[in-house]
């Protein structure tokens, strides 16, 4: 049963982007109590329902205004709205944060023995993809007229099974492309995930309210994850050159240590990690007991 007071977020189901949204919500402080075979879970905490979809129907989903956020991939983000805009369907939205994962690349690749000098090489040819409106808009502002073959799975053995001469596919580590025999040649469009609201102005207060609590805490479990808590001991008379090398630490917390005199405890919150190399500086300069843990949970 769904209830149109709470508030309805899109995740994809099973797929490459759904652990990390999901541990996300967690994070964030929502419960939810998910089945594997059921398309919505309830939260326990909190007035919000999950919408557990595949990734291609969640600009849909948005845009019609059926679920209030969705976290999507960039690359299909971008692909429906200009879908939607040549069949003139709504394709309005709001991106509210772009997140720190679901990150690969739309490229062109071509078969390894391709004789292939530039993006002209592709007059004339077809490429398979299951992005035909990014493709497609990259060939008209290069100037190219080649076709894209629109495929929905399977991209990149078109070229092996004689349907495309080239692909246009999304690439991460590059290892399907090789175990395929395809070389990577143009980066088309760069994706992130990002979550995603119906158009300005289309929740209701008491929705609109919830996402405006919510989104401060996804930075601050953004921002906790890329930043450190580091603890040491450090000779005193060495204090600024350590502070120099310890990331952010322009105002750490000093503290004395019992019973000794020319060393004292440093803490700070720095914005990155710390390197093994600086820790081996820090070590050269007489500090100890230096510490780095993670953070799980930050707000300024
Ligand atoms: N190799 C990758 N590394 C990181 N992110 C990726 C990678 N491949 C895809 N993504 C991102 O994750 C999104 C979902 O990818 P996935 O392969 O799970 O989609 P799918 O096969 O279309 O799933 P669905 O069954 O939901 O339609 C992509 O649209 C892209 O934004
Ligand atoms: O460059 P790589 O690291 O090899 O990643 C690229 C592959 O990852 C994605 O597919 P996924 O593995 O999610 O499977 P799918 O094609 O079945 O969705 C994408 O569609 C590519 O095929
Ligand atoms: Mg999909």
């Amino acid at each position: 049963m769904s209830d149109s007071r709470r508030l309805r977020i899109a995740v994809q189901k099973s797929g490459r982007l759904s652990d990390d949204s999901l541990s996300l919500l967690k994070a964030i402080g929502i419960k939810l109590n998910i089945r594997d075979r059921l398309l919505i879970a309830h939260s326990t905490n909190q007035p919000i329902d999950l919408l557990r979809v595949r990734d291609d129907d969640i600009p849909g989903l948005v845009m019609d205004g059926v679920v209030d956020l969705g976290f999507i991939g960039e690359n299909e983000l971008e692909e429906k709205m200009l879908e939607r805009q040549a069949a003139s369907k709504p394709s309005e939205f709001e991106v509210l944060r772009r997140m720190d994962y679901g990150g690969c690349r739309l490229s062109i690749a071509v078969p390894q023995e391709m004789n292939y000098q530039g993006i002209e090489s592709l007059n004339g040819k077809k490429v398979a993809t299951t992005y035909p409106y990014l493709l497609e808009r990259f060939f008209a502002q290069k100037g190219i007229n080649a076709k894209a073959v629109m495929l929905t799975g399977s991209v990149e053995v078109a070229p092996r099974a004689g349907v495309a001469d080239a692909i246009c596919d999304l690439v991460s580590t590059g290892a399907t492309l090789e175990a395929n025999g395809l070389v990577e040649k143009e980066v088309i469009f760069r994706s992130k995930a990002v979550l995603i609201q119906r158009a300005d102005g289309a929740l209701d207060d008491d929705k609109q309210a919830l996402v405006n609590r919510l989104v401060p805490r996804i930075d601050g479990v953004m921002q906790a994850k890329e930043s450190k808590y580091i603890m040491l001991h450090a000779p005193k008379n060495y204090l600024e050159q350590v502070k120099s090398l310890l990331p952010g630490a322009e105002n750490p917390t000093v503290l004395p240590l019992a019973g000794s005199e020319d060393t004292v405890a440093i803490h700070v919150v720095s914005p990155e990690n710390l390197f093994w190399e600086t820790m081996e500086k820090l070590k050269a300069l007489g500090c100890s007991s230096i510490l780095v843990m993670p953070i799980e949970k930050m707000m300024g």
